[in-house]
């Protein structure tokens, strides 16, 4: 067999539907064209999107030399640099990532379990009683905060404050959603806008700067945050990172380390206000670790890991990950080119029904009753790929979840079924959650 079946639509109707429904039209290509079929995404080519885990492994164990991941991802370059993570290749990826390791072992991340309590009890008790808001920013503002501290420190000085303003205001700058739609359509259309928002992007880079040459400057601090691991860090051949790379991977972890979480998280508020029996077995659960526990005794907690488990299952915020062909090669028993894309379907592999049972189900229990591999449960991707904070973002969730369960009474307020939206490079829950809380306190602790 050579090339699988494609939907009977234009490229540029693909690309549409891609774009504004990607859940639903995953789902409607599997029913009509079988398990493994092929895209024409409008200026990037032939994808061949893969469900089955056998052909996944195939990808995400296959030759890095041959499956490329960074050219998919050519579109952020304008934003994070050639030098991010996210587009380098073959050997540069592999030193790279062997720089930035060492800040997301187990320790590093443990020690942030207090950060993270601390800052979600805030922010939770600040929420009104009985008005219906979105909790999505606020788990944006969470996961925002822990990773700026993690990346430069505690110190919350002027300069600081400023970085974190122009980062949220490029983040949330609509051009710079259509500039990732199309660079193209960004740049040209624009126009004055597009400069403006240039700019921005410049007042950003020249913070992160100036805080690095701060660094450089200082002598033997062993400070612990990302910035000084990669100041300190050498690579085989006793090399620093240059000035440029450091700069690059600060954005890029700045970038990728809070934006999927608070995505995940508004997704996983939804799926446990939706799900009263779920929702009280975890609950009691935290309220029975007493009014003064840790972050880390919450993240303890195996039932709390078996429902993030579950979220990212059923709503993975990158619902498909990409693999540059660069010589031809069999997948699945399809040929595919030099220059197509082959895509493993996180959401469509989470959905087998040979491998979970009732497979529609929010059903965290089934985490706990047994294993899943690691081509059939991929939500944070997988091979020499794999997302490098894929630790901390599990030891995250769940404390934020655990501490909301042990501190508020939450409700869905407006829309009872969340329409999955794209919101930058993830599927977002339309509305961003919307819930209201309630004066009923769940537990009164410090
Ligand atoms: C729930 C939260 C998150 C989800 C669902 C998620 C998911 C993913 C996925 C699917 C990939 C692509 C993997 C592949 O192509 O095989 C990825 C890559 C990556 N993620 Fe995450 N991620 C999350 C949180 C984070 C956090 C907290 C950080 C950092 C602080 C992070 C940093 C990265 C980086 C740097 C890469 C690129 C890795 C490489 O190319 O070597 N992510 N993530």
């Amino acid at each position: 067999m050579s090339l699988p079946p494609r939907p009977e639509l234009s490229s540029v109707q693909q690309t549409l539907q891609w774009m504004t429904r990607p859940y639903g039209f995953l789902e409607e290509c599997a029913a009509g064209l079988g398990e493994t079929f092929a895209l024409d995404f409008r200026g990037y080519g032939v994808g061949v999107i893969f469900s089955n885990s056998e052909a996944i492994q195939e990808i995400l164990g296959g030759d890095p030399e041959v499956f490329w991941a960074g050219a998919g991802n050519g579109i952020l370059k304008p934003f994070l640099g050639e030098n991010s993570l996210l587009l380098l290749e073959g050997e540069r990826h592999r030193r790279e990532r062997k720089l930035l390791m060492p800040s997301f072992g187990r320790g590093r991340v443990q020690a942030y379990g207090e950060l993270i309590h601390r800052v979600t009890r805030e922010i939770c008790r600040s929420w009104a009683f009985d008005e219906p808001f979105a909790v999505r920013p606020s788990m944006q503002k969470v996961a925002f905060r822990l990773i700026i501290e993690m990346v430069f420190g505690p110190e919350r000085t002027e300069r600081r404050r400023r970085l974190s303003l122009a980062f949220a205001a490029v983040l949330d700058d609509e051009l710079f959603n259509l500039a990732l739609l199309s660079q193209r359509a960004g740049g040209e259309a624009a126009g004055q806008r597009w400069a403006q928002f240039v700019a921005q992007l410049d007042e950003l880079s020249a913070l992160i700067y100036a805080e690095i040459d701060e660094r450089r400057a200082m002598v033997n601090q062993d400070r612990g945050d990302i910035l000084a691991v990669l100041l300190e860090a050498r690579d085989e051949e006793g090399q620093p990172m240059l000035r440029e790379e450091i700069h690059d991977e600060l954005l890029t972890l700045m970038a990728t380390g809070h934006e999927s979480t608070a995505t995940a998280l508004a997704w996983g508020i939804y799926w446990l206000l939706s799900s009263p029996e779920v929702y009280e077995r975890a609950r009691r659960e935290m309220v029975a670790l007493g009014p003064e526990c840790t972050g880390a005794q919450i993240a303890s907690s195996d039932y709390l890991e078996a429902v993030v488990k579950e979220i990212l299952r059923l709503t993975p915020v990158i619902p498909v990950i990409a693999r540059q062909v660069q010589r031809q090669v069999r997948v699945g028993g399809f040929t595919l080119e030099p220059g197509m894309v082959a895509m493993p379907a996180i959401y469509l592999a989470h959905r087998r029904a040979e491998v979970f049972e009732e497979p529609e189900r929010f059903w965290p229990e089934r985490f706990l009753d047994r294993t899943y591999r690691s081509h059939q449960f991929l939500p944070f991707g997988g091979g020499v790929r794999r997302c490098i904070g894929a630790r901390l973002a599990m030891y995250e969730m769940k404390i934020v979840l655990g501490t909301l369960l042990r501190n508020v009474h939450l409700e869905l307020a407006g829309e009872r079924a969340l329409r999955p939206v794209r919101r930058l490079v993830t599927i977002a829950p339309s509305g961003g959650t919307q819930v209201v809380r309630r004066r009923e306190e769940v537990m009164a602790g410090p």
